[in-house]
């Protein structure tokens, strides 16, 4: 390594800033000879706190000032959610590595609630997500969604001092910020399908820069690159860019590949569901001929 130093692009929040140790941790481990160093950068979606995050509306809102570190040479790789990053990728960027993804499922906390199922009807339950609003809504369509914006810290305080009933936040977050204390119930996912990309991170680089696309290759998760890939494919063909409500699974075992996928409309009044599986070394074809699926039992109308 020519470069004594690498620097790390993160975000500030507290999960941020863990997921960017996580990395820092793997890599010193790995190459004791190398130096890490993170450069903490706020991104839109971090001070634009008071709006809704659909209202907002641009994709990459947790991404893009950390990727324009990377791309402008403050940083040498930069360390995302993966869930957070646009299925469409910048031209000039590779996203070198993906490592061993985390819990997946999401969890429903309450202070007052045992269950999702237990809550009263008419109760308040917070997202911000689409995803997480069509199903809930799917599954009770009488719950009052509200909005909730800010850090996963900032969400619990507000679940205790708002009189919320509920709210819905990813496992992985939770367990990372060491506050699994606060879980009331893990979801399943016939209950609440995961995001594609939840649990992973996605460790992104300049795609001209030979040298570091190495050094992040030992970070690499292979099982873990295949199920993302074809979750990620199955958005990118679907989407087209506009935000839906839409939530995909994929799980590695054996060199199988078994994709799962759900597509609702926003009240979650109607919902679709399907399965695909293949060689897990085909995973974005996996990916693609689920999307198509979709594509052709007319689901952009339901969008
Ligand atoms: N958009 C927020 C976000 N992005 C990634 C995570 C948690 C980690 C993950 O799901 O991978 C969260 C918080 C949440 O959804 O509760």
């Amino acid at each position: 390594m020519a470069r004594r130093t690498l620097r790390i692009a993160t975000r500030k929040s507290r999960l941020a800033l863990w997921q960017a140790e996580h990395v820092l941790r793997m890599l010193a481990d790995r190459h004791p000879e190398i130096e890490v160093e993170l450069v903490k950068i706020v991104s839109t979606g971090d001070v634009v706190t008071d709006r809704p995050l659909v209202e907002i509306g641009s994709v990459g809102l947790f991404t893009k000032e950390v990727q324009d570190a990377v791309l402008d040479g403050r940083a040498d790789l930069a360390v995302h959610s993966l869930k957070d990053l646009p299925t469409q990728t910048h031209p000039e960027l590779a996203l070198a590595a993906v490592p061993e993804r985390g819990t997946v499922e999401d969890a429903f906390l309450s202070p007052k609630h045992e269950t999702l199922d237990a809550l009263p009807p008419e109760a308040k339950v917070a997202t911000s997500s689409l995803r997480r609003r069509a199903q809930l809504l799917h599954r009770r369509p009488d719950l009052r969604i509200v909005d909730i914006r800010g850090n996963v810290e900032t969400r619990i305080r507000k679940l205790h001092e708002e009189e919320l009933d509920g709210l819905i936040l990813a496992c992985a977050g939770l367990e990372r910020l060491g506050l699994t204390g606060e879980i009331t119930q893990r979801l399943p996912e016939e209950t609440m399908m995961s995001a594609v990309g939840q649990g992973a991170l996605g460790i992104e680089c300049r795609a001209d820069d030979p040298e570091i696309l190495e050094l992040l290759s030992t970070l690499e998760d292979q099982p873990t690159r295949q199920a993302v890939d074809a979750e990620r494919r199955f958005m990118f063909v679907l989407e087209g860019g506009c935000h839906v409500p839409l939530a995909a699974r994929a799980r590695v075992a054996q060199g199988r590949l078994t994709l799962r996928a759900r597509v609702l409309d926003a009240d979650g009044t109607q919902q679709l569901e399907h399965a695909g599986e293949g060689d897990a070394e085909q995973a974005v074809q996996v990916g693609s001929e689920l999307a198509e699926w979709f594509l052709e039992r007319g689901v952009q109308d339901l969008l």
